[in-house]
């Protein structure tokens, strides 16, 4: 009887548990993002925005009503890249997030016809498109929902997320290093005053419980 009290409190009390992998280059704004969407699902809580460039990773799990989200923050320095495809294969959804100020005009095309990689007018618009294209061509990342967030929106010099989209994301998913047929989006972002959080939040929410079938959570 006992075991079977518990079997039922078990089950009636259980949730499904998905993982979301932030991944971006260094500075991105990744902990900075997982800071906000940590304070944002607290009941006290206020962001700790004083970040240190992440070595390793910060693992955090937020309780949705319906799910618990364990959001998985790693560095994004170019010596940590290599580690990120250990976290692949049991990702449920990955952000990509971009810092919008460090791309020069977002436009790959006439990065590409360019020739010479100028490095204060793209900024670092080319590496960005490197490790995005290695991230879509993995084949542990295939099908797996993926959010860009064109972080940074607060300052004045950011690119706009439309040419975010239109000139890098749309580019590199059409390009022949896109990678596999996914769930896509590309949303503006502020991870330092937290505009746009709640909206990232929900889209993974949604994806990855329309993905289940692929890939099956885990129940907590
Ligand atoms: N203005 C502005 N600054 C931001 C925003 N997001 C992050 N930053 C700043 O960008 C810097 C880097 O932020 P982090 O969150 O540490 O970047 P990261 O992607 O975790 O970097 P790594 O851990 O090295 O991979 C910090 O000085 C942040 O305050 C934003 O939305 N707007
Ligand atoms: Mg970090």
């Amino acid at each position: 009887m006992y075991h079977l009290m518990k079997g039922i409190y078990l089950y009636a009390t259980s949730k499904e548990e998905f993982s979301v992998l932030l991944l971006g280059l260094d500075n991105a704004g990744k902990t900075t993002l997982l800071e906000q969407i940590k304070a944002a699902h607290a009941t006290h809580g206020h962001p700790n925005l004083k970040t240190v460039p992440t070595v390793g990773q910060n693992v955090s799990t937020i309780t949705r009503p319906d799910l618990y989200l364990k959001i998985w923050d790693v560095g994004g320095q170019h010596s940590l890249r290599g580690l990120w495809q250990k976290y692949y294969a049991s990702c449920h959804a990955i952000v990509f997030v971009i810092d919008s100020t460090d791309i020069g005009d977002g436009d790959i095309m006439r990065l590409a016809s360019s020739g010479a990689v100028r490095d204060e007018e793209f900024g670092r618009l080319n590496e960005c498109q490197m490790v995005l294209e290695d991230v879509l061509q993995h084949e542990d990342t295939e099908g797996v929902p993926l959010l860009v967030l064109a972080n940074k929106q607060d300052r004045e010099d950011c690119v706009e997320v439309v040419r975010i989209k239109e000139g890098f994301v749309r580019k590199v998913f059409e390009g022949e290093k896109g990678g596999s047929v996914r769930d896509s989006r590309v949303l503006p972002c502020s991870a330092l005053t937290g505009t746009g959080v709640q909206e990232a939040v929900e889209w993974l929410c949604s994806r990855v419980k329309w993905n289940k079938e692929s890939r099956p959570p885990v129940m907590r």
